[in-house]
């Protein structure tokens, strides 16, 4: 079948996930969500802290096995598969926190990532020098990687998974932490990464200025739920998206849960933020 961004089911580049759920003992982290993953495009996954976020990343990414729902590449249905099958279909993440080898060099970490892709896709792999010059990274391959600053550190978990030329590439949280002009850098980064590869991004960020100034589509969720979707400005200007951030993102109890550091904006942020990036 035939689809409006011009890409088939079939397609190798087209990742689409349908009517996935997941619940944790009882606690409903995804109640039906769907999404669609082209080429060259960037989808943003937005929401208070808890709606589902990361779940669904894990879904994607095989971390976590969804109870229904399909998660589909080149019309092959991943959802119950193992991650290293999404690793085949060409299905590479970051996580929240940075997980590089510390003791490794940036060039070392980027190596062992590409021993570990399958065999199938060893062939279609990028030359780790391309991949570090292209994010900003060259001087610092032979550095060890917990020698780098956080911003850069944040950059070379991103060049890890570039090195694995993925198809589809799904980031959790990429600017956590970082400073403004890190997180420019960062966008910069994701940007030449995209038009290199050609792939798709999935990013879930509670930058706001990061996701307007990168996504073409956003998804918004809220208790397992998709409540909106549209780009970034048709979202911000959604009342259910205004009214899931004024009930969720002030409650205390959500910014206890989050760490006791509630990092979900405010609409009125949502509209600075934007304003600010474009
Ligand atoms: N491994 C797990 N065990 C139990 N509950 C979980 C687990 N993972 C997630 N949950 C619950 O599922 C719901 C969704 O969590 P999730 O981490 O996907 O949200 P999120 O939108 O990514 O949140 P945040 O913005 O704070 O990272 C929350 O209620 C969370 O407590």
């Amino acid at each position: 079948m035939r689809r409006s961004g011009g890409q088939q089911d079939g397609d190798e580049r087209l990742l689409v996930a349908t009517d996935v759920r997941k619940a944790f003992a009882g606690t409903v982290a995804l109640a039906g969500v769907s999404l669609r993953l082209e080429p060259r495009s960037t989808v943003g996954l937005i929401g208070p802290n808890g709606s589902g976020k990361t779940t669904l990343i894990n879904c994607v990414s095989g971390v976590v096995r969804p109870d229904a729902g399909s998660v589909r590449v080149g019309g092959v249905d991943l959802a119950q598969r193992p991650s290293h099958a999404r690793a085949k279909a060409g299905v590479a993440r970051t996580f929240q926190n940075i997980r590089l080898f510390r003791d490794l060099t940036v060039a070392q970490n980027c190596e062992v990532a590409l021993v570990a892709q399958p065999r199938a896709r060893r062939a279609e792999t990028l030359p780790v020098a391309e991949v570090l010059e292209l994010l900003g990274l060259a001087d610092a391959a032979r550095e060890r990687s917990s020698a780098l600053s956080y911003g850069a550190q944040r950059r070379a978990e991103l060049a890890r998974a570039a090195v694995t030329a993925p198809r589809f590439l799904l980031l959790d949280e990429p600017a956590a932490g970082m400073n403004e002009r890190e997180t420019e850098e960062l966008i910069a980064a994701i940007r030449a990464l995209r038009e290199r590869l050609g792939c798709g991004v999935l990013v879930v960020e509670h930058d706001l200025g990061l996701i307007g100034a990168l996504c073409d589509t956003v998804e918004v969720l809220d208790a397992g739920n998709c409540i909106s979707r549209g780009t970034p400005q048709e979202v911000r200007a959604d009342p259910a998206v205004i009214e899931a951030y004024i009930g969720g993102g002030g409650e205390p109890d959500r910014a206890d849960r989050a760490g006791g550091t509630d990092r979900t904006p405010t609409p009125g942020q949502i509209e600075q933020t934007e304003e600010v990036s474009q």
